[in-house]
């Protein structure tokens, strides 16, 4: 069995929270309030800014040019198709370009892109990977899933978000990181793969949390 295959299977059970969290159910079935989205855009767009600093250090960490060239495309892919959806977000909700990438990060925020960035920098290419597969893993995941809800896909607000994360681009962005995850597993020892496990585990964990933090429009308290 793959090594993506088996962590799935381990933690299926959290991993399953994440796509019945109601910010995700709801963006599913049309009823999300419009102000949870747009908190959750900017929000976003702050995140993917970090996110996509990760797929640079993963071309700085590679070995051969052919993963080199994949994080070259999966830091484009983000920062133009990705990064594009919320810029179009953006002006729907009357948000400048400037006013979004120099918007504030929540704490969840910050915690999460500083723990895959932490990763990312002080670890190997194969933990740098663990940290951001359940980020496009997940998304992909949830996409296809929510495409197959009638209407979804057409919706005025969420319809672009569905028919992005499901999409063969992202997918195809999706499978390179999860292909990669297991081209690094290879040959490592029960200790390294255990402590893979735990970064995915806290990746994934963080996912909730990023929903979770948008459904309340969580910022430091007080604020
Ligand atoms: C929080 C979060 N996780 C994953 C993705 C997918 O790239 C995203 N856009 N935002």
């Amino acid at each position: 069995m793959k090594f993506t295959e088996r962590l799935k299977e381990k933690l299926e059970p959290i991993w399953r929270q994440n796509h019945s969290h109601p910010f995700v159910v709801e963006m599913g079935n049309g009823t999300l309030d419009k102000e949870k989205f747009r908190f959750y855009m900017v929000q976003d767009y702050v995140y993917l800014i970090d996110y996509a600093k990760l797929f640079s250090i993963g071309a700085l960490k590679a070995t051969d040019v052919k993963t080199m060239e994949k994080f070259a495309a999966l830091l484009h892919g983000t920062l133009h198709e990705e990064m594009d959806l919320h810029r179009s977000y953006a002006a729907q909700f009357g948000i400048s370009p400037e006013e979004l990438e120099n918007a504030e990060p929540s704490p969840i925020t910050l915690a999460y892109t500083h723990y895959m960035l932490h990763k990312g920098q002080n670890g190997t290419l194969a933990e740098l990977v663990a940290a951001l597969l359940p980020c496009a893993w997940s998304y992909w995941e949830i996409g296809k899933e929510l495409s197959q809800i009638p209407g979804a896909t057409d919706h005025e607000l969420y319809g672009e978000w569905v028919r992005m994360y499901s999409s063969e681009e992202f997918g195809q962005l999706a499978t390179w990181c999860i292909d990669l995850m297991d081209e690094l597993a290879e040959g490592k020892s029960d200790t390294e793969l255990l402590e893979l496990e735990k970064i995915f585990l806290n990746t994934t964990r963080f996912e909730y949390m990023f929903w979770d933090m948008a459904y309340n429009n969580q910022m430091w308290p007080g604020e």
